[in-house]
């Protein structure tokens, strides 16, 4: 007698790991475009007569569309809606055209001169074109997160998501290694952005062979796993904002993250003004912190994946967030190794929570609204990325300048960690909150992914 098996596309190994390549080179071309500004702010002061301000506007634009019009919340919406490759190549679209305007602004083919709203037309336009990329950017990661849904749902979803994580994370580094000599070799500001722009194209092409991979998926799938898939309704929003474990991830992403991309932004300058590392070396430290993510982020995960365990990775990062944030602000050993051996510390946190959050998400909301509940986890998180750096920014002009000899600014940054340190105690105690909801609900967070 013959057995007809029926075998998904993602229950072969090959095409499952092929698929997480592929979209994950397509993050790695968006994560270089989203921080190769960075570098290049003493240039565009000097080639440009950018200003600092005018750098914080560029800056802070890419969360306008994403906060303030709820584009994010929007995108996911679309993406249960209409799925995958609809999102995800629109996505890119966005992408591409973010990335095009702030290449001609930045290159000087619009805007050159004039202002407008009273901002230089040159930054309005670069920002405008960073605005329109941050939405490409922040809906292709919830589109990507349900790819990975897709592909590895009981099976090593959290590894995969840790692959995914560490290869964009290549993208944050190839932009703070990179961008400079290319700019300088090539003798000018605007030729990284270009780069960049041909990037994405090659980031697109190879989304669009993603799409022909998830078309073969869904056509292995038989009836009767289509017909368990209901179709997303408006009123499922309702249903995820009523999830008390949906709180508690997205305000402990919130928080964590606040703790750590913000603080990224100034640790270079902590590292001058409390440890007297040279400027030149003072970057070195904190670069350390993608690269550990970069092993890190993927062994935890298939830690989580085999063991369990989500929740209490989850406290433990928590609990090393705050032990960093305290040894930053306490005055005890002034000294560069100590300071390094405190950012290592941090990656191991940074790689500890990310590795089990997003993929806990899947666990407790139903993989129709995955898309919504993700880019509702991402808006709530945006308002710490957008509001935090300002606030510290305010804080060190307002409390923590210090009398110099020399006329340059100088900062006692205590208070400034002790601001990261609270937003630490308080991620523990939603992190706690969350492990003694899991207990009530079972949603299974201690539980592997992988089923036996
Ligand atoms: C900045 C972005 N909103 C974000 O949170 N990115 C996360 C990865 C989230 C996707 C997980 N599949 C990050 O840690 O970079």
């Amino acid at each position: 007698m013959t057995e007809l098996i029926q075998r998904k596309l993602s229950d072969s190994k090959a095409a499952r790991w092929t698929a997480l390549a592929i979209v994950a080179f397509t993050m790695l071309c968006g994560y270089f475009l989203t921080d190769v500004m960075s570098p290049l702010k003493p240039m565009l002061e000097e080639e440009l007569a950018w200003t600092s301000t005018d750098f914080g506007i560029f800056t802070s634009a890419y969360g306008w569309f994403n906060v303030f019009f709820l584009m994010l919340i929007f995108g996911g919406m679309i993406l249960d809606k209409m799925g995958v490759r609809f999102t995800g190549m629109g996505a890119c679209c966005l992408m591409l055209i973010g990335c095009a305007i702030k290449y001609a602004a930045v290159a000087g083919y619009i805007g050159a001169e004039g202002t407008i709203f009273g901002w230089k037309s040159q930054v309005a336009l670069a920002s405008l074109g960073y605005a329109i990329f941050g939405v490409g950017v922040e809906i292709a990661g919830i589109t990507v997160s349900k790819v990975i849904v897709k592909w590895f749902k009981g099976k090593e979803l959290a590894l995969a998501m840790g692959l995914e994580m560490a290869t964009a994370r290549i993208g944050t580094m190839l932009a703070m290694a990179v961008t400079v000599p290319f700019a300088k070799y090539f003798q000018s500001v605007s030729a990284p952005v270009l780069l960049c722009l041909i990037m994405l194209c090659i980031g697109t092409i190879s989304y669009m062979v993603y799409i022909v991979m998830d078309r073969k998926l869904e056509a292995s799938m038989s009836a009767e796993e289509e017909e368990k898939e209901e179709p997303f309704r408006m009123s499922d929003v309702f249903l995820i904002i009523k999830n008390k474990g949906f709180w508690l991830i997205a305000l402990l992403c919130v928080l964590f993250y606040s703790a750590v991309f913000p603080f990224i932004k100034y640790a270079t300058d902590l590292m001058v003004n409390k440890y007297h590392v040279e400027q030149e070396l003072a970057g070195f430290i904190p670069s350390l912190l993608p690269l550990g993510t970069l092993f890190l982020t993927p062994f935890f995960g298939n830690l989580y994946d085999r063991k369990g365990k989500g929740a209490t990775i989850m406290i433990i990062g928590a609990v090393m967030l705050i032990g960093v944030h305290l040894l930053f602000a306490l005055p005890i050993l002034n000294e560069w190794w100590f300071a390094t051996l405190v950012m290592i510390v941090l990656g191991i946190a940074f790689s500890l929570v990310p590795s089990a959050m997003w993929p806990s998400v899947p666990k407790i909301i139903p993989e129709k609204q995955l898309g919504t509940a993700y880019a509702l986890i991402f808006w709530v998180q945006n308002w710490g990325l957008m509001g935090v750096p300002a606030l510290i920014g305010w804080v060190l002009d307002t409390y923590c300048k210090l009398d110099t000899t020399n006329g340059g600014p100088a900062y006692d940054y205590t208070l400034p960690m002790i601001i990261f340190c609270c937003f630490g105690i308080v991620a523990l105690f939603i992190a706690v909150m969350l492990k003694r909801e899991d207990k009530k609900k079972g949603y299974g967070l201690e539980l592997p992914n992988i089923k036996q």
